[in-house]
């Protein structure tokens, strides 16, 4: 028994002597009473100093699940699985995991900087009327915090704040997050089950690395946030050719902060006001996607004008058509993007990542990916030696081979994307011999190798007669304005 319950129950004699005293209150006058009343109070404070909080499960008039009770539930479902002998099973994540939390009329200790508290779980059970034959019970769950009462400051102030924020951690790591698509305003979602992880990821271990520290320390940074002035949000422009990784590195960002992700068609959306519709409609703890941005909309600032002949040649094309008709729908201007990016409007909600992709980050506009707005720039490029031992790792549970320093070697010389290694080191049999997967891996890399030297020698061929020609068309003029001069005289 915790020496609480010893002092509890002077407490209830306490409680019993304020009784006696209701009884014959209305033979006292009123001014006699409130002087017994105030010291009556003092002793029971006295023999009884511990304050208690009730956390009711359904509040309000409309009877909410309260979001303290749920929070509370949750933080504590860590501390009761170690200490209570009875406890309640639940199942989340789409049937993947089971929580558990303390069973009713259960007691757990936490401790918080030195000082002790206690929950306890309860019920109140109120019998409804009701005809039915079946008795119906109206069930009101509650938890109730005890504490001393010389340190309410620090239990009503930082305790409850840290439990209801772990609370909400926990319940964001145990729900099933979402994918969503936007269908011109609206936003649709299916669940989002993307194995990616920066453990599978193949980039170079340093890169990895850092990225990685990077995503944490945003999603621990409320408070610098909200200390330095900015919105609580942090834009990466993914950018590198395709097979890259881009695409894979965004679902393995979602991974590791249990983010949701928002993937926004912006040709499908038809103007900026629409735009701002579906950014105020993002939750926080988010991934805001704009895939191949360069593609996506004219975003370059200065729309090149087409000539007359090119736009008639285009209009002949049926398919062409149709892409004009569709950019046409879509009036989303680069202004609007910004806005949507840095404006007003994107500090609403908060925790957030926008994350641009492109295969060519040349092509974009300056102002789009200036620092502040892509806060970090991520180029994801051809496969290297060390991007290639994670992707044997992962696909061929390789760790070394002897053919390793040969690949090593073309792997310097021959350009390949990440996506082609990966393809060449899939198993192709269900034995899947891991030898034959390197020989294919390092034929396909000579050839690659051949073909860039072939280009390569190409490009000076055609730069060398270029250069001919140049200076010959150069001769020409010094010639001619020779011959004029002399015609001059
Ligand atoms: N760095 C990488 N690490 C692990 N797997 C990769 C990597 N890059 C590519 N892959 C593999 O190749 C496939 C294609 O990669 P992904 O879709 O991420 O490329 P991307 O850069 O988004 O290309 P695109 O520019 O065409 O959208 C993925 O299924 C993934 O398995
Ligand atoms: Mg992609």
């Amino acid at each position: 028994m915790f020496p609480r319950d010893m002092i509890a129950h002077l407490g209830s004699i306490a409680a019993s002597l304020m009784f006696i005293w209701a009884v014959f209150q209305q033979y006292f006058p009123y001014q006699f009473r409130s002087y017994i009343e105030k010291y009556s109070q003092r002793l029971v404070s006295f023999v009884y100093p511990y304050i208690q909080i009730t956390f009711n499960e359904f509040t309000g008039e409309r009877l909410m699940r309260s979001e303290a009770y749920s929070a509370i539930e949750n933080y504590l479902s860590s501390t009761s699985s170690l200490q209570a002998k009875r406890l309640k099973a639940d199942i989340v994540k789409n049937n993947q995991s089971l929580v558990l939390s303390m069973d009713d009329h259960e007691e757990v200790a936490d401790e918080f900087r030195g000082v002790k508290l206690w929950w306890a779980s309860g019920k109140h059970i109120a019998k409804t009327q009701s005809f039915s034959l079946y008795p119906v019970t109206d069930e009101k769950r509650f938890y109730k915090l005890t504490f001393h009462k010389r340190h309410r400051d620090i239990i009503v102030g930082p305790y409850l704040k840290h439990v209801l924020k772990e609370g909400r951690a926990i319940k964001v790591r145990n729900r099933q997050r979402k994918l969503y698509t936007n269908n011109g305003s609206m936003w649709s979602h299916v669940v989002f089950e993307h194995p990616a992880t920066f453990q599978t990821l193949a980039i170079e271990p340093d890169k990895k690395k850092e990225i990685m520290e990077d995503l944490t320390t945003f999603s621990k940074a409320e408070e610098f946030y909200s200390r330095i002035g900015r919105a609580w949000k942090r834009g990466y422009l993914l950018y590198g050719p395709p097979g890259t990784g881009k695409s894979t590195m965004i679902a393995a960002m979602a991974n590791l902060l249990g983010y949701d992700i928002y993937d926004l068609e912006l040709t499908a959306v038809k103007d900026n006001t629409e735009l701002r519709k579906l950014l105020i409609e993002t939750s926080s703890k988010s991934i805001i996607v704009i895939e191949d941005i360069d593609c996506s909309l004219d975003l370059t600032g200065q729309r090149k004008k087409k000539n007359e002949k090119e736009e008639q040649e285009d209009m002949k094309d049926p398919r062409q058509k149709l892409t004009k008709e569709d950019h046409k729908i879509s009036q989303v201007t680069l202004s609007g993007l910004l806005n949507f990016i840095d404006g007003l409007w994107s500090a609403c909600g908060g925790e957030r990542l926008i994350v641009f992709t492109t295969n060519f980050v040349e092509k974009l506009d300056p102002a789009l990916i200036r620092k502040g707005r892509m806060d970090k720039h991520i180029e994801l490029s051809y496969c290297g030696f060390e991007a290639f031992k994670v992707l044997a790792k992962n696909y061929q549970k390789l760790e070394s081979h002897n053919l390793y320093s040969r690949i090593q070697e073309l792997l310097a010389e021959a350009r390949m994307t990440p996506a082609e290694v990966a393809e060449h080191l899939m198993p192709k049999t269900a034995s899947g011999d891991p030898e034959t997967c390197l020989e294919s891996l390092i034929q396909a890399l000579e050839s690659a190798k051949e073909e860039a030297r072939l280009k390569a020698e190409k490009e000076a061929e055609d730069k060398e007669l270029s250069g001919q020609e140049e200076t010959t068309e150069i001769q020409v003029l010094v010639d001619k304005n020779v011959r004029d001069e002399n015609s001059v005289h």
